[in-house]
């Protein structure tokens, strides 16, 4: 049976990429598009991913998914949040996780925030997801970001199998509220 929906995602990383695909399809049909958006430096994963779902309708000339991830700890009052990814290449797992030395408090937040667009000069909509969790020494063999570090009901992200994973995962929050959306409205649905 032909999917009902196809969405373009535009994203550099394959891991993502990954996830997305193993999660939509086969009721939406994942097409990508490997491109490293420039991100702003902003304080809201809103304001991150508005801006760059735009950039990728702009670029494309066409309909777009794109999305970023924060990693905030909540003793850091949310940081490292939307700056993750230079966290973690700085850093590195022990590095982050000596960030929370000083800290009782080692709960954090993964937040997933999809935006989808129509084209330039459309609106994005915002699809967000969040799982509580909290920050451990680097466990499991998972090669993707800080799963290894991301402890959720006793197990790091890295110690679950790539489907239990995305049961429960951030992404895959977001990505029910845009299955909805698509499923309900349609990425015809008029936006202004
Ligand atoms: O092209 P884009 O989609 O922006 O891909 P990216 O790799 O630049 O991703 P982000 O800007 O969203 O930065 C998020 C960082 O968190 C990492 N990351 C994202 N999702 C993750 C997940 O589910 N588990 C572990 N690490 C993750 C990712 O590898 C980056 O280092
Ligand atoms: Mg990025």
């Amino acid at each position: 049976m032909a999917s009902k929906h196809i969405v373009n995602f535009v994203t550099g990383n394959a891991n993502k990429l990954r996830e997305v695909k193993a999660i939509l399809e086969p009721t939406i049909t994942v097409e990508s598009k490997s491109l490293d958006l420039i991100e702003i430096q902003a304080a809201t994963p809103e304001e991150v991913t508005t801006d760059k779902c735009q950039r990728a309708a702009d670029e494309l000339k066409g309909p777009v998914l794109v999305e970023d991830t924060c990693l905030c700890f909540d003793a850091l009052n949310g940081l490292p949040g939307p700056y993750i990814k230079w966290f973690l290449t700085s850093l590195g797992h022990s590095g982050l996780l000596s960030l929370l030395a000083g800290h009782a408090d080692k709960s954090a937040q993964a937040v997933c925030t999809f935006a989808f667009s129509q084209g330039p000069g459309h609106k994005p909509l915002l699809f967000q997801g969040r799982v509580h969790g909290k920050i451990v020494e680097a466990r499991g063999d998972g090669k993707f970001g800080w799963d290894p570090m991301f402890e959720y009901q006793g197990k790091t992200y890295a110690e679950m199998d790539p489907a239990e994973k995305n049961k429960i995962s951030h992404r895959s929050l977001a990505l029910a509220k845009l299955k909805t959306w698509l499923e309900e409205k349609g990425p015809d649905a008029v936006v202004p």
